[in-house]
């Protein structure tokens, strides 16, 4: 048997158009599928037929067939109250008040929607629903036989999405194995799956309306593995929102995995295109293996629902492995030409000459627009290291007139829900006069963040994202800057590049179909007192300086492929924009006697040239400070005239502990889990997302315990 691939396009699958085909019975609709070669390869990767079969027997569905199947299914379901009490008589009147604006009260007319979910959208002020919602909530409670994917812009409502039907069929099936977990919602950081429970009990639990019955557990890394157990045990959860290494601890015990997870109905993807990405995907594959294995109801019983605001081809294939229903549905509300970014976020993007260009600009920029309005701005670098420099040249540049957060995915667990509960209530609509830092009144902030708060994460009122150099991943971008422009607001978005990095725009252009069309160059800076301010914090923690500056490229190695950069380029970029940032301390007068301006030069260690950097030695004696060092390493000579063997050197020791450490973390660490508690969501921990090619070449040509630095956020 293959999979049969419903495809619903945005503007096919506008419910009100569904309606009138059903009660017309007039098929009046042509469906464009805007990504056949997509439905054909959901078809074609299905195991036991040839892909000319494939292509010749993929069912493509208009949207008549799609209704007929819906109804096909509410009929099914009507029938068997346990499952679902949908009345056939309530849906042709149902849809045909359904539009892009489904008023909440005609799913309850329909009993789509329980009084009490009604009450609780209701009460949240939530009474109509988004276009996502209107097109996934319906197949998602009646295609019992299909999986299900959805594509939707950031901000546009996908959490509520799947947790209405979630909440729905919770409700309808409440007799059904009580006390076992129903659902399981799958994000790939812990922020992320911390929002969704958060949003969870703020929607479904927080008025009383008989919800909580169906309670949720938490289930993420960096907390108590055994107390996260005992509390299932207490709880006995309905649904479980997860950060895949530590669902997969739990699962990965036989006797807890039976008591907990045999009835397993849904299982949903957040952000599914990551979570389907290599490194993630293994363990994607064995925690759906294992709840099919385990599964009462059978191998195929449970559904996978997909959602993300991006997916790509490979992603798409990669999903078959996941879903074994007999049918895929695609859902997009994205149409055939139209680029998946957020069209409300106005996009900028300012090229300067250099790194020490793009960090003060970027600054003066943030400063200018924290000074003249109430802003709350996110800020993206690329490496956690760099974060955490970046973070502290804002709040100097600040001069304590807003507040700066710092978040990564090294930070304690704690210290970062706390940063993002923070940075959640901080608002923009008290007026300037009434900023005062230390009362929770303060109007506008700053969040400095890796790209662990690129997708999914929904601060409130955010008005600009700025980004500090190139993404992670090219599908980051539109993650990125849709943490403005949400729930239907407008924003504005600033991209700051280096010269060296500008075929990022071709590459985002070409493979996003995304063109930033108002550009702007900056190649001299002029904000002496910005300058100051960077140029001593740099020399002040010279350690700090030197890691941000050395992790920028290896985070540049993981890319250069993808947005089809020049790695040299780069090299010589950030080697010479450290030396003219640490000359400037210099003009200020700090400079050692005797010294040049040639031993400013980013210090790189010998292990790192050789495995990361790999460009002729004469370049790199250019641009960095490693000859000095090479000798050290290979002799063991000290030179005691040489400044390195003290302040760097212990950046040196530190630098190859911190290797060490991570190596042992990945390969060698015996407690159960804890591989998994680093791997699950904290990306700068694991190694899981240098399966990018400059990644992995570099780990099998090396030791093996050499991490890649692309995977640093
Ligand atoms: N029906 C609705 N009416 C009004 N606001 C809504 C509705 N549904 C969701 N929202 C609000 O819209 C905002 C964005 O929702 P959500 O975080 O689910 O977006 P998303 O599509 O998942 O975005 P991303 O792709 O960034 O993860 C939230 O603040 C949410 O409360």
């Amino acid at each position: 048997m293959f999979k049969k691939a419903l495809y619903i396009s945005a503007s096919q699958f506008a419910v009100r158009n569904v309606l009138k085909t059903t009660t017309t019975g007039v098929n009046s609709l042509t469906p464009v599928f805007s990504s056949l070669s997509t439905v054909k390869r959901l078809a074609s990767t299905n195991s036991n037929i040839s892909s000319s079969d494939a292509i010749e027997k993929e069912t493509f569905v208009s949207t008549d067939n799609v209704v007929a199947d819906s109804k096909d299914a509410f009929t099914t379901t009507s029938t068997n109250e346990k499952k679902n009490d949908i009345e056939k008589k309530d849906t042709p009147e149902l849809l045909e008040k359904l539009d892009e604006n489904v008023h909440i009260d005609s799913l309850k007319d329909a009993n789509l929607l329980d009084a009490s979910i009604h009450k609780a959208l209701d009460r949240q002020g939530f009474r109509t629903l988004t276009p996502v919602q209107s097109k996934a909530i319906i197949p998602i409670l009646s295609q019992v036989d299909s999986d299900i994917i959805t594509r939707a812009k950031t901000g546009t409502g996908k959490t509520l999405a799947f947790l209405i039907p979630i909440f729905q069929h919770l409700v309808k099936t409440r007799r059904e194995s009580q006390y076992m977990v129903r659902a399981i919602i799958v994000a790939p950081t812990r922020d992320l799956a911390i929002q969704i429970e958060n949003e969870i009990e703020k929607v479904f639990y927080k008025n009383n309306y008989g919800l909580q019955k169906f309670e949720t557990q938490l289930l993420i890394g960096g907390t108590n593995l055994r107390e996260s157990i005992k509390r299932m045990e207490k709880k006995r959860p309905n649904i479980v929102v997860a950060t895949p290494g530590r669902l997969k601890d739990v699962l990965s015990d036989e006797r807890v995995a039976k008591r907990f997870f045999k009835f397993v109905d849904f299982k949903v993807f957040d952000e599914a295109d990551t979570l389907l990405e290599v490194g993630f995907r293994e363990e994607m594959e064995e925690i759906s293996d294992m709840l099919n294995e385990i599964n009462e109801n059978g191998l195929n019983h449970i559904r996978t629902l997909l959602f993300s605001a991006t997916f790509n081809d490979k992603v798409e294939a990669l999903s078959n492995k996941l879903m074994r229903k007999e049918n895929n549905t695609f859902i997009d509300t994205v149409d055939e030409n139209e680029p998946e970014v957020q069209e409300k976020v106005d996009q900028h993007v300012t090229i300067t000459s250099n790194l020490a260009l793009n960090i003060l600009s970027s600054l003066e920029y943030i400063k200018k627009n924290m000074d003249t309005q109430n802003s709350k701005i996110i800020v993206f670098c690329p490496s956690t290291k760099f974060t955490s420099l970046y973070g502290t040249l804002l709040t100097k540049v600040s001069e304590g007139k807003f507040p700066v957060y710092t978040l990564h995915g090294k930070l304690q667990q704690n210290t970062r829900t706390n940063i993002v509960a923070r940075f959640k209530k901080q608002d923009t609509n008290n007026s300037r006069g009434n900023r005062n830092r230390n009362s929770n009144n303060t109007s506008g902030g700053v969040l400095v963040c890796t790209d662990v708060g690129a997708r999914g994460m929904d601060y409130p009122n955010i008005n600009q994202v700025v980004q500090v150099g190139v993404p992670t991943k090219l599908a980051n971008y539109i993650h990125r800057i849709g943490r403005t422009a949400r729930a239907g607001k407008t924003g504005k978005s600033m991209l700051f590049l280096t010269k060296a990095e500008t075929n990022f725009l071709d590459a985002l252009s070409e493979i996003k179909q995304v063109t930033i069309e108002n550009q702007q160059k900056v190649s001299s800076f002029e904000d002496e007192q910005i300058k100051d301010v960077v140029c001593k914090v740099l020399a002040k923690d010279i350690d700090l300086t030197d890691e941000a500056f050395t992790t920028i490229l290896g985070f540049y190695k993981g890319v250069t492929k993808e947005y089809r950069l020049n790695f040299e380029h780069l090299c010589k970029d950030v080697g010479l924009s450290y030396t003219e940032l640490l000359r400037e301390r210099d003009i200020d007068g700090d400079k050692e006697e005797g010294e040049e301006n040639e031993d400013k030069k980013l210090y790189i260690p010998q292990s790192f040239v050789k495995n990361v950097i790999q460009v002729p030695n004469r370049r790199l004696v250019q641009w960095f400070n490693l000859g000095k060092f090479v000798k050290i390493e290979d002799n063991g000579f000290e030179n005691k005239n040489n400044r390195f063997n003290n302040s760097r050197g212990s950046f040196n020791n530190k630098f190859n502990n911190r290797y060490n450490q991570r190596g042992s973390t990945r390969y060698n660490n015996s407690e159960r889990g804890s591989n998994n508690r680093n791997s699950d969501n904290n990306y700068g921990s694991s190694n899981r997302n240098s399966d990018n090619n400059y990644g992995s070449k570099y780990r099998r040509k090396g030791s093996g315990k050499n991490p890649s630095f692309h995977d640093d956020y």
